[in-house]
């Protein structure tokens, strides 16, 4: 037997406030939200799903992918950064620029890891760093022996580009600046050290180092900027989001899980089986005589009544795994485990007896306090019954009970 006493918890539930139900019954969740119905939305196919690929980064929708902005930036950079590539090594090929091996070899190996990197972004973060890594290597030692001979214009606009991506890629202000200083690192060291061909002219590099330098710290700040604001709207975005679905799923009064949460999670612990194959109960109840009570003392006081039940149930029903909801009006409903019918009517018996206890005063009838009556459906876990049965037949043995007498339960046939 359970103790009648004990403090809430609802955190077991927290997963719910993602999971309502629509007012006529059907359900209604992210999944279901998001999904594209097929009738409406012409099925994407060859273009039009790699660009939304490509923009989404994979999300079906934007909805689905709430960081894509950062992801199609991402993509959008390391796309240009194939094109710069492969401009060059079609240069090198063509013989239009000077050209040598070591520099096809390096444009190639730029082509494939700009390549790299974008099917990446479709395979993982941590696939995503490392073919980074591996680029941002690559782009130092080109960009160091490009400002050295200072022959290559466009890749001395190359490294203005990188910070941003090492900030999108990495979405922190302060890894981002490390980066950067190491990429600002990486280049002087290529240009200082002689690496390569011969220091032509030292102004001329130390010209190119410092404009390189100066450069990319100008797109460091910009982009730490836009990184932290952009993580403070995201942070607000998300917090209004667990608001919303806080208030989608739980009575304001009360503060109880509501009706439109009730048949989905009804119906989500008919299908789930406990692991210690405890039957599943459903406990509907509903205050008694509650139209005198609010004619008597008035609504707020009414409204008090109802906080007050609340927290009694959820003190006599206090486990993780119970759930309590306030179905309107007057009428609440629990859902809770229980080891035998046994168990089970000496929780409906403890909750009455918890609501009497309360000593709140009846207008009218044979009670001198408030009371409940309630109707208890116990359920085989086996058995095939939709949540809409269990709730409609808890529903008749709550209106027998109210015709028979009130302030006492009656279990559920059938
Ligand atoms: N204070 C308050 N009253 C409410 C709220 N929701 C519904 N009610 C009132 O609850 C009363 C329900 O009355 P009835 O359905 O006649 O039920 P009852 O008087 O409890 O009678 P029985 O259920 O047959 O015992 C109505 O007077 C509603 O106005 C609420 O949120 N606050």
């Amino acid at each position: 037997m359970r103790s009648c006493t004990g403090s809430p918890d609802y955190r077991a539930l927290s997963s719910d406030a993602e999971h309502c139900m629509g007012m006529k019954g059907e359900l209604i969740t992210k999944a279901s939200i998001t999904e594209e119905p097929s009738d409406l939305v012409p099925r994407a196919g060859g273009w039009q799903r790699l660009s939304r690929d490509f923009l989404t980064s994979g999300g079906r929708t934007w909805e689905d992918q709430p960081d894509y902005l950062r992801i199609t930036l991402l993509n959008l950079m390391e796309a240009a950064a194939f094109i710069v590539w492969g401009l060059f090594l079609c240069l090198n090929l063509l013989g239009v620029v000077e050209s040598s091996l070591g520099r096809i070899v390096i444009d190639a190996m730029g082509v494939a890891v700009a390549v790299g990197v974008l099917s990446s972004l479709r395979m993982g973060a941590s696939v995503a760093v490392v073919a980074h890594v591996a680029h941002a290597f690559l782009f130092a030692f080109l960009l160091g022996l490009a400002i050295v001979r200072a022959n290559n214009p466009l890749a001395m606009t190359l490294p203005l580009i990188y910070p941003a991506m090492a900030f999108l890629l990495l979405d922190d202000v302060r890894r981002g600046c490390v980066g950067t200083l190491l990429m600002i690192v990486g280049i002087n060291v290529t240009i200082f050290s002689g690496f390569g061909p011969e220091l032509r002219d030292r102004t001329m590099a130390f010209d190119g180092a410092l404009t390189a330098s100066v450069g990319m710290c100008f797109q460091a700040v910009v982009m730490a900027l836009y990184v932290h604001h952009r993580k403070r709207v995201m942070t607000r975005l998300r917090e209004v989001s667990t608001q919303l679905s806080e208030l989608a799923c739980h009575d304001p009064l009360t503060g109880l899980y509501n009706r439109r949460t009730f048949i989905e999670v009804l119906e989500r612990e008919l299908s789930r089986r406990d692991c210690n194959e405890r039957q599943l109960a459903l406990l509907l109840f509903d205050i008694d005589r509650f139209k005198a009570y609010n004619d008597c003392f008035g609504h707020p006081q009414g409204d008090e009544l109802l906080k007050r039940i609340a927290d009694a149930t959820r003190m006599v029903f206090s486990r993780r795994e119970d759930i309590v909801f306030r179905l309107g009006g007057e009428e609440f409903g629990v859902v809770f485990r229980t080891d035998d019918a046994e168990q089970a009517t000496v929780m409906a018996d403890c909750l009455l007896a918890a609501i009497e206890a309360l000593g709140e005063p009846a207008p009218d009838g044979p009670h001198d306090t408030i009371t409940v009556s309630a109707g208890l459906n116990l359920l085989d876990g086996g058995s095939n019954i939709t949540a809409k049965h269990a709730y409609l037949r808890a529903d008749e043995a709550l209106y027998r009970a109210k015709a028979s007498g009130r302030a006492h339960w009656v279990r559920a046939v059938g």
